[in-house]
């Protein structure tokens, strides 16, 4: 690890810690009003948890099998460069492969309000494998800016001269008290593919609640919705930017039975509200140009719902 980052880290009172999975550092960041962890294994947010409250990000006991492709349920991992299965190869990991590689810490700092600022890297010439899994060159980058919530800035260069075929999402473990009482606004009158019924499409009608046994991508959906929690008494608002799609995923008690990679009662305690691009909603980033995904989440205190 390069010397100045971490006189820069200790400065913010942060701190890198070797963790057991796949033998990668995470990052840890220590302040008065939250605490963070970014794991620079797959590259993502762990949990952030503000003083006096429980995670934002669910968190499980268990951790996933250790190998390459083995699946990681807590924060918000990164599915790029395709999102759900491969249609070309049924052989590569589902959700790309961003979030089965290890990410480079590149800057660390603060904004001029005072907000922690993260920046890690993630490129194609990193490693052999990935140039084998997706025949294209690309820089990818997230800034997360960590204060009041936090907030994360996904960029993706295509390096290539052809256009590059993306569809991809910030899957974040909303962690949540019940998912029984817990309900999405803002998706009302939004169509939907529902995959948990043969890809039919559907509009929402209504907030959407319970939040379990749902695996749906909604298209074209609005820049901001709330995930209410009356058990914590706590509401997320969660914006986005350059994601035209939401998916909302939640194993239910059947399919979670049958992962090796959750324990009994997970799945009722997060859902998944992905900023995405999904379906229809995929794009392509033309040679030499760069997208950007953001997302943007606050918790609020509740008193009644
Ligand atoms: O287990 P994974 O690969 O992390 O995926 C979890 C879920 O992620 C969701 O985004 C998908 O819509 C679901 O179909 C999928 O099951």
């Amino acid at each position: 690890m390069d010397a100045q980052l971490m006189r820069e880290l200790e400065e913010l009172g942060g701190e890198i810690l070797p963790n057991s999975l796949r033998e990668c550092d995470e990052i840890i960041i220590d302040q008065p009003s939250f605490s963070a962890r970014i794991a620079l294994w797959g590259g993502h947010l762990v949990s952030f948890v503000p003083a006096g409250q429980p995670d934002l990000l669910f968190q499980s006991a268990n951790e996933g099998a250790q190998t390459r492709f083995g699946r990681r349920h807590f924060g918000v991992p990164v599915c790029w460069p395709w999102f759900g299965s491969n249609v070309e190869d049924e052989d590569l990991p589902a959700h790309g492969l961003a979030r089965y590689f290890r990410w480079q810490l590149v800057e660390v700092g603060r904004f001029k309000n005072g907000d922690v600022k993260i920046v890690i890297r993630l490129a194609s010439e990193d490693h052999p494998l990935i140039e084998e899994m997706w025949p294209y060159a690309f820089e990818l980058r997230q800034v997360f800016r960590l204060g009041d919530g936090f907030s994360i800035n996904f960029s993706a260069a295509n390096l290539t001269d052809k256009p590059m075929p993306i569809s991809e999402a910030l899957h974040t473990y909303f962690h949540i008290g019940d998912t029984q009482s817990a309900e999405v606004h803002g998706l009302e009158g939004v169509k939907y593919v529902d995959k948990f019924d043969d890809n039919a499409i559907s509009k929402q009608s209504g907030v959407v609640s319970p939040c379990e046994a749902l695996d749906r991508v909604y298209l074209n959906a609005p820049d901001v919705l709330e995930l209410h929690d009356p058990v914590f008494k706590r509401k997320f608002v969660v914006a986005s930017e350059g994601a035209q799609s939401t998916v909302l995923w939640n194993p239910g008690e059947a399919l979670a039975k049958l992962r090796t990679d959750m324990e009994e009662g997970d799945y009722r305690q997060f859902v998944c509200v992905e900023t995405a691009n999904a379906l229809d909603n995929q794009y392509e980033i033309p040679a030499g140009e760069m997208h950007q995904l953001r997302l943007t989440v606050h918790a609020e205190a509740t008193s009644q719902d």
